[in-house]
């Protein structure tokens, strides 16, 4: 292991003003943890674009290097659960929120926060798969428990290019839903019809304030984008039908009403990826090795190195990312 080693490090003055600087760093600038793993691929999710933007109050703790997600190698670790040369992903529990993270050649981490690489994938795919793809799969599982089958209609996915967009039509097609894909960029309707989609509509449809309740247009939703399109979602969700919420792209609000609960008996579903219990994890990633086809995630992907993570991070905020972006950590 290196002694000195590049990564991102966000510092904030005594006027909290933020400085995003890529510098060298040592161990003893990561937080404590029984594990150093070497990191190999990472990504850019939305949240590493609000903490690098600081559009977000997603860093708690300073100084931080961000970073939510990585796949790498085990350097050394004191938890009997892991060996050095393991190959490992980690997500979430607050890493690269209060804990220091992915953006550096090394992070040190709780064993216990450690998935082993499941069977069939490899650090690049988990990486382009990343928080947003197993946050995708997620909604898809929780779908699937309140019985949410392909019989019962479409399923409607808002920010549908984006990377939970992306990744939820790939894998609800491939299950043999029919997927209405909720999207700014109708120019990309192709590519989405590619990934799974049946429809592609716009999503001024769905981003004014909603009614209470309107037409019956789908038995389930995938929703990512929050707001006023997720009020009209529900609005338009039919009878006894379900919709998760894991994202806020228009905003963090909810105008609704209860009405799609107390006419129709929607349900919504909250999703959560950061703290999610190490069992609910590992059902996502073996599922998505299995529901995923490997082909539509690598069309779904760009490669990007090192130095294109604050670049990245500032495109993803601007909505200008298709789909999602893998990061290889031994390129510049
Ligand atoms: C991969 C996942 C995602 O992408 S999620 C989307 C990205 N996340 C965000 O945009 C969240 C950014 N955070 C905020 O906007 C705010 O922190 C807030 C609205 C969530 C809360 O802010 P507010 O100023 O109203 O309250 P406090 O900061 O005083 O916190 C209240 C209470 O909540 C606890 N808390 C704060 N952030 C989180 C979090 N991310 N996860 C879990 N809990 C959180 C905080 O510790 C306080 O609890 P307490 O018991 O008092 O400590
Ligand atoms: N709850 C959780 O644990 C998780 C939450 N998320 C959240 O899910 C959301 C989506 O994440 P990603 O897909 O990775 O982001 P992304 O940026 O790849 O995708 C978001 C999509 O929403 C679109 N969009 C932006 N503004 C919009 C608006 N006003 N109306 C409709 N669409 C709009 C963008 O064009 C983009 O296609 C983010 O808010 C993110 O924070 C992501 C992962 C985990």
């Amino acid at each position: 292991m290196q002694d000195r080693f590049k990564g991102i490090l966000l510092t904030r003055d005594e006027n909290k003003v933020m400085s995003v600087n890529v510098t060298e760093l040592g161990l003893d600038d990561l937080m404590e943890g029984d594990v150093v793993v070497e990191v190999e691929w990472t990504t850019v999710n939305y949240k590493d674009g609000l903490a690098i933007t600081g559009k977000g109050p997603v860093v708690r703790r300073w100084p931080m290097v961000p970073g939510i997600d990585c796949a790498g190698t085990v350097v050394s670790s004191e938890n009997e659960r892991f060996k050095a040369g393991d190959k490992v992903i980690l997500n979430g529990f607050g890493v690269g929120e209060v804990h220091t993270g992915a953006y550096a050649a090394y992070a040190r981490l709780k064993g216990d926060w450690l998935i082993p690489m499941p069977e069939g994938m490899d650090g690049r795919s988990a990486m382009a798969i990343g928080t947003a793809g197993y946050t995708a799969m997620l909604s898809v599982m929780a779908l699937e428990r309140h019985g949410i089958t392909p019989g019962r209609g479409p399923v409607v996915v808002t920010g549908a290019n984006g990377g939970v967009g992306t990744v939820a039509i790939a894998v609800l097609g491939k299950l043999g839903y029919e997927v209405i894909a909720s999207t700014g960029r109708t120019e990309e309707a192709e590519f989405l019809k590619s990934l799974g989609a049946s429809e592609v509509i716009h999503r001024d449809e769905l981003s004014g304030p909603a009614k209470p309740l309107n037409k019956e247009r789908w038995a389930g939703a995938v929703d990512a984008v929050g707001s006023h399109t997720l009020a009209n979602v529900l609005s338009m969700t039919s009878y006894g039908g379900a919709v998760t919420a894991c994202g806020l792209a228009q905003g963090m609000d909810l105008p609704t009403s209860v009405a799609p609960f107390i006419l129709r008996g929607v349900s919504l579903l909250g999703i959560d990826s950061v703290m999610a219990p190490l069992a609910l994890r590992q059902e996502a990633w073996s599922r998505l090795v299995k529901d995923l086809d490997m082909g539509k995630l690598e069309a779904l992907s760009t490669e990007i190195g090192f130095n294109g993570i604050v670049d990245a991070a500032h495109s993803i905020i601007d909505g200008k990312i298709r789909g999602r972006v893998v990061v290889d950590m031994k390129k510049s």
